[in-house]
């Protein structure tokens, strides 16, 4: 298999069609939720916690088996019912209409996998071993859990707010001296020892 081209995708406001309702396609409703995507599940049945998931206006359960026609208003796709066929024939039905599918049981025909997540705000670090070991690329992601904690939330929300303001106060050949300073450490430090007027200090500083 060729190499993955890894994206973050943004999916506020388009329509991923779940096929199956178990353990696997709770887990994918619920990342597909977190990041404001219209959710349709289609399975004759549902998990306790895709039923809870499902009593919200971004979230239908169809509770019928699959057939073609729930791919109409798909944009992206995920087939995860226990049964073989029906997921080859999702992915067969995505394929035809060029949709993007995840297949939970067969990885040689994704057109891609789902990475395991660690994230705080605005970062998301995505850990892949593209298919060879799910359970490896969870191990890894609890790994990183130590060096990257709940600080880089508000660290990203300052930086991000501080853009507009760099833009204006410098010229863009100082931009990249700005931001080189901006994330040495010295922020980051004060935003995680609780202090954010350091960290406003550090950054009116380096407009200088
Ligand atoms: C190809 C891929 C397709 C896809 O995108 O779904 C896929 C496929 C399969 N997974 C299987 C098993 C397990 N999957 C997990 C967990 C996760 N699986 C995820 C992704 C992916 N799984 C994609 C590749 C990702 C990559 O390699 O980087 C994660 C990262 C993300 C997510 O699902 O959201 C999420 C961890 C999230 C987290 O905790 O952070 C666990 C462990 C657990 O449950 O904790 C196990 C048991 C242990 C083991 O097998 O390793 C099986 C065999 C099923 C069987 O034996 O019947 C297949 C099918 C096959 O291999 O044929
Ligand atoms: N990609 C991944 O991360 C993992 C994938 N798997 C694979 O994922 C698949 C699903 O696993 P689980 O969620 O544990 O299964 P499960 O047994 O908990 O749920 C199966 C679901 O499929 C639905 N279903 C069955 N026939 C259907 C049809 N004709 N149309 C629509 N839905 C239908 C059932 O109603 C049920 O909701 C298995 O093939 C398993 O090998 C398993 C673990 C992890």
């Amino acid at each position: 298999m060729a190499k993955t081209y890894p994206v973050s995708l943004v999916l506020e406001g388009k329509r991923a069609v779940v096929v199956g309702g178990g353990s696997v396609a709770t887990r994918k409703v619920r990342g597909l939720l977190e990041c404001e995507a219209l959710v349709t599940v289609v399975a004759p049945v549902a998990s306790p916690k895709l039923r809870d998931l499902a009593d919200n206006a971004r979230c239908t359960w169809h509770a019928k088996p699959y057939e073609s026609a729930d791919l109409d208003e798909a944009d992206i796709v995920f087939a995860a019912t226990d049964d073989e066929d029906v997921n080859r024939r999702v992915y067969d039905d995505a394929t035809a209409a060029r949709l993007m599918v995840n297949v939970a049981d067969r990885p040689e025909v994704c057109t891609f996998f789902l990475p395991s997540v660690l994230r705080h705000g605005k970062l998301s670090i995505a850990v892949s071993t593209e298919g060879a070991s799910p359970l490896s690329a969870r191990h890894i992601r609890e790994g990183l859990e130590a060096q990257f904690g709940e600080e880089y939330g508000p660290y990203l929300e300052l930086l991000a707010s501080w853009r507009p303001r760099v833009c204006a106060a410098l010229p863009p050949e100082r931009h990249y001296a700005f931001w080189e300073q901006a994330t040495d450490g010295r922020v980051l430090a004060a935003l995680t020892a609780g202090n954010t007027a350091e960290a406003e200090a550090i950054l009116e500083s380096l407009l200088g």
